[in-house]
């Protein structure tokens, strides 16, 4: 074995898992830890509002191959903007943990462009000890099948025609194939909720998108074995000037095309009534995600609330804690100029 090789099987692998705003990156990772068959794993979980709501849901699945020490989150901002500030720290946590961890496992925000995290792993300090084993895209099957991520081109010649000097570059659409064009493996989640036609279109419309040949795994709720998604071998560090971005020519990315609020909410009395009023304000807001923590009266479970566009869920996850502050709390994340007071209103009707 050369020297080259050694070091590169000496090196932690960590994988990164990119994808837009509720495409279920959160599902495949619990499912990773469930499947991971005692490889202790680390996480580093990055969200763009302030609520560690994709943290609690990880640590709350108690598996042992990761434990709560080893479960990072980054918070309010993307990490592919804050790499030295909060990336690098991170990762000299985890790496200074006590067995260390076999394999690290990145989830960005969903808004987050994967590049300029991969391009980190390139810097003397963090090559020495780590290896991208690869950047895994999760996408958001349904989301794509509602031509979510590509502008209506008659509402845009009708714009052009009132303004023709409109900016029509679409800021999800430029994420959304970032994400996909950084990818070793690209996850096509949510096929319960596309046709098996829409599925193969969907699919070969990815594929003719990308410069290199990128496998496509269907999914249902991430379901896929960390066998499958661990151990690609990529070491995308070595490779990234093979991977185009929208946003290759900026110095800085600052994601001011999106913002996030976030909303405390009174306990309820019922889910169903307030995920209508939740489903009204995503609908004439346009909202891309919701999610967050809310009282029910007289439950003593904490609800759950999951929206991804106009598409929501609720579950009770887990008992509220003695000592612990029943605060609802909602991020809301749409693109920029959310009007908080008329989503506030909305809220308290
Ligand atoms: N119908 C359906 N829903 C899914 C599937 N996978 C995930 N979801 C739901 O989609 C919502 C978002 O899933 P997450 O795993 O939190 O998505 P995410 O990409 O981590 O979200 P962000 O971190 O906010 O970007 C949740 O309500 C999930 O239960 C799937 O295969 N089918």
């Amino acid at each position: 074995m050369n020297d080259l090789s050694h070091s590169r099987l000496s090196r932690i692998p960590a994988t990164i898992v990119t994808g837009f705003l509720g495409a279920g990156k959160t599902t495949l990772i619990r499912h990773i830890l469930a499947s991971a068959g005692g490889r202790r794993l680390a996480l580093i979980i990055n969200e763009f509002g302030d609520i560690g709501v994709d943290g609690d849901i990880l640590k709350g699945c108690g598996e042992v191959d990761c434990a709560e020490d080893s479960i990072i989150e980054l918070a309010n901002g993307c990490i592919c903007c804050t790499v030295a500030d909060d990336f690098l720290p991170a990762i000299e946590r985890l790496l200074a943990l006590d067995p260390p961890p076999e394999h690290i496992i990145i989830e960005t925000s969903g808004l987050a462009l994967p590049k300029p995290l991969v391009k980190a792993f390139d810097w003397p300090g963090v090559r020495a000890r780590l290896t991208v084993d690869g950047v895994i895209a999760v996408v958001d099957g349904a989301a794509v099948a509602d031509g979510r991520f590509v502008d209506d081109p008659e509402k845009l010649a009708l714009q052009r025609q009132a303004d023709p000097s409109i900016d029509h570059d679409n800021p999800l659409e430029e994420v959304f194939e970032d994400q996909l064009l950084c990818a070793d493996l690209i996850v096509l989640n949510k096929i319960d909720l596309i046709a098996a036609p829409e599925q193969a279109r969907i699919a070969s419309d990815i594929k003719a998108l990308l410069p290199r040949a990128t496998k496509v795994i269907a999914s249902q709720q991430g379901r896929i074995d960390a066998r499958v998604l661990l151990g690609l071998g990529a070491a995308a560090e070595d490779d990234v000037s093979n991977r185009r971005s929208h946003h290759d020519e900026e110095a800085e990315h600052d994601h001011d095309d999106f913002e996030s609020l976030i909303m405390e909410v009174d306990a309820i009395d019922e889910a169903a009534p307030f995920i209508r009023r939740l489903e009204a304000v995503a609908e004439a807001h346009d909202v891309l995600r919701i999610k967050g923590f809310v009282e029910a009266r007289g439950k003593p479970m904490r609800l759950l609330v999951q929206g991804v566009g106009n598409r929501f869920q609720h579950s009770f996850d887990r008992p509220w804690e003695s000592g612990e502050a029943r605060c609802g709390r909602l991020v809301i994340i749409g693109k920029k100029g959310l009007d908080a007071a008329a989503i506030k209103r909305m809220l308290e009707r």
